[in-house]
């Protein structure tokens, strides 16, 4: 493969890579290499939802880093798994299909990303997906004809769950039909990505299909060091593969899907980001862009655990025999506990009818576990349930680091959580929200005692202390390479090419101006459908050719 040459070059096979590759490759016309640092996906605790919990930690599937010591946190180090396997974080993340809210896509547009606009970027979800659902008879019926499954589970959900709709109800919030589509206020059943029983990670949805096509190369097991350029234009990679070291060139494009955390730092590597920094690291600046790396967002929440005088799933997963007899079924049937993702119901909320739109987002699992130190979670054998609360549109922004020029070494992530006044207040109204759900009827009568944090911390002060000692990301990392409308704010233009360098353009999480309300795998897979579409449009006109005048 060394100095091999392909029109594409995408680095991650992820949510975005996968999305991307199929794209690129549809009409057949260009060779796609698409380089992933991880193996292959198919693995059983892979595809079965219930295996969230097996993967969470597992070290030949995950980067497992680990955030730098957080003031607001107490000082706790927190962990950050991604993804690192075919499929990225698709393959190991916990299914919750959520466009998205219309406001965080018109917001892009006024941070500088045109284009991005709700309106504009509805019908790319549309395209991508395939709802499988029931109607008014419970009849199943489908919407949509895309590669990417998104189900209606609610029919095997924990019946806890409806306690928890019951509940919502009573403090007078609406249900909604179907929360991966919400646009305003309302809780219902999560959907789901997956497919007559396993996950639909972006692997399974765009790759498989693209797998099939001539013009599509996919080589795992190889880690991308650096960007290589001709001047200020990229030209293509270098890359590990075992013990080798190799080369790739690019004939038109070099796209970085390699995520949150990597993106920003092949960018370092390659001497693209703060010129600084660089140099700290004897690295040459061959672009200062002071922001890459900077703009990190994410989304901190905190979760109350509950012992239940009701069953929940506890019942199954916590007990040796009820939980054999749902693997039995599983195996046979592909239905019931283990074909059904943790999360089940929530929803996003208002926290107060001053707010203009929903400003939390809620979940409801109808489980009860914490992590052990090693990161695996730890079922309770009682029956209990959690609730969580997230701000949906933290203000916070934290930063990816190079730690050493040494491609090897994990970067160092600032999150800088609860930086500003505006997420603190976020983080009190989540943990009021909660008790106001917990005293709902529905599930007030069903709580034997809140089990974390203890019964006795009602004060807020002492909530809030909890909340440092606790609170954790539900690893929806964005806006590391974030779009924008100059170099100066930002590190891609909206058609996602690198501020002053030629055939590079970063395709992924990253390229978010501001982290979306909710969970942030579909609106990572629209925006790399819509690259996709960018990028050989441009191909087509000679944009990227007549536009290279930019990148000297
Ligand atoms: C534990 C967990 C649970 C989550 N739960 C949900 C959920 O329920 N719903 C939801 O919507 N979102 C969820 N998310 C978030 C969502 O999965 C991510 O936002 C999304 O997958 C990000 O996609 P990406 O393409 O930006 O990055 P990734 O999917 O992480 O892809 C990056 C890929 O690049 C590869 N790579 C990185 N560096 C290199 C390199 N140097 N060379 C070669 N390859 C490289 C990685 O191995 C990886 O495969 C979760 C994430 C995690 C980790």
């Amino acid at each position: 493969m060394d100095g091999s040459i392909f029109d594409y070059i995408i680095v991650g096979a992820g949510s975005a890579g996968c999305a991307l590759a199929e794209g690129l490759t549809r009409d057949g016309r260009n060779s796609v290499l698409l380089i992933e640092a991880g193996g292959s996906d198919r693995k059983f605790w892979i595809k079965v939802p219930i295996g969230y919990g097996v993967n969470f930690a597992n070290p030949r599937l995950n980067w497992g880093y680990h955030a730098e010591p957080d003031p607001a946190l107490n000082g706790r180090v927190v962990y950050w798994p991604r993804g690192r396997v075919i499929g990225g974080s698709s393959s190991i993340n916990a299914m919750a299909y959520v466009r998205g809210l219309p406001q965080d896509f018109d917001d892009w547009v006024s941070q500088g990303a045109e284009g991005w606009s709700w309106e504009a970027v509805r019908p790319a979800f549309e395209q991508m997906e395939r709802h499988l659902e029931r109607d008014a008879e419970g009849r199943p019926r489908q919407r949509w004809d895309g590669p990417l499954w998104v189900s209606d589970l609610s029919d095997q959900m924990n019946p806890f769950s409806r306690r928890f709709l019951a509940a919502a109800g009573e403090c007078g919030w609406a249900q909604c039909e179907d929360l991966s589509a919400a646009t305003a206020e309302g809780v219902g059943y999560y959907r789901s990505t997956v497919r007559n029983g396993l996950r639909c990670s972006s692997a399974d949805a765009f790759l498989a299909p693209a797998r099939r096509r001539a013009n599509l190369k996919v080589v795992s097991q190889a880690v991308v060091e650096r960007i290589t350029f001709e001047g200020r234009r990229a030209t293509g990679v270098a890359l590990r593969l075992q013990d080798a070291r190799l080369s790739v060139r690019a004939g038109r494009e070099v796209i970085l899907s390699a995520g949150s955390v990597n993106s920003p730092k092949l960018l370092q590597l390659s001497g693209i980001g703060p010129a600084e920094l660089l140099k700290s690291h004897g690295i040459a600046p061959r672009q200062d862009l002071s922001e890459v790396g900077r703009g990190l967002q994410d989304h901190l929440a905190i979760s109350h655990l509950f012992r239940a005088t009701a069953p929940t799933l506890n019942n199954v997963l916590g007990r040796v025999a009820p939980r054999l007899w749902a693997g039995m079924r599983y195996l046979s049937t592909r239905r019931g506990p283990l074909g059904v993702p943790v999360n089940q119901v929530g929803g996003f909320l208002r926290s107060d009818p001053g707010q203009p739109v929903p400003d939390l987002q809620i979940y409801c699992n109808p489980l009860s576990y914490w992590s052990s130190p090693a990161g695996r979670p730890v079922l309770d054998r009682e029956p209990g349930f959690l609730l969580s609360a997230q701000l949906c549109r933290p203000d916070s922004r934290g930063e990816i680091v190079l730690r050493s020029a040494n491609p090897e070494d994990a970067p160092v992530i600032r999150a800088n959580s609860l930086a500003t006044e505006h997420d603190r207040d976020g983080a009190r109204r989540c943990l009021r929200i909660i008790d106001r759900l917990a005293a709902a009827p529905s599930l007030a009568g069903v709580v034997r005692e809140r089990l974390v944090p203890e019964p006795a911390m009602t004060d807020p002060e002492e909530l809030m202390n909890d909340y440092r000692a606790r609170a954790s990301t539900v690893f929806h990392p964005t806006s590391t390479c974030r779009m924008g409308s100059g170099p100066r704010t930002s590190v891609l233009d909206p058609r996602l090419r690198v501020h002053g360098i030629g055939g590079l353009r970063v395709v992924d999480s990253s390229a978010f101006p501001s982290v979306t309300s909710g969970n942030t795998n579909a609106p990572t897979m629209m925006l790399a459908t819509r690259a996709a579409e960018m990028i050989l449009e441009d191909a087509a006109t000679g944009r990227q050719e007549r536009e290279l005048a930019h990148a000297t």
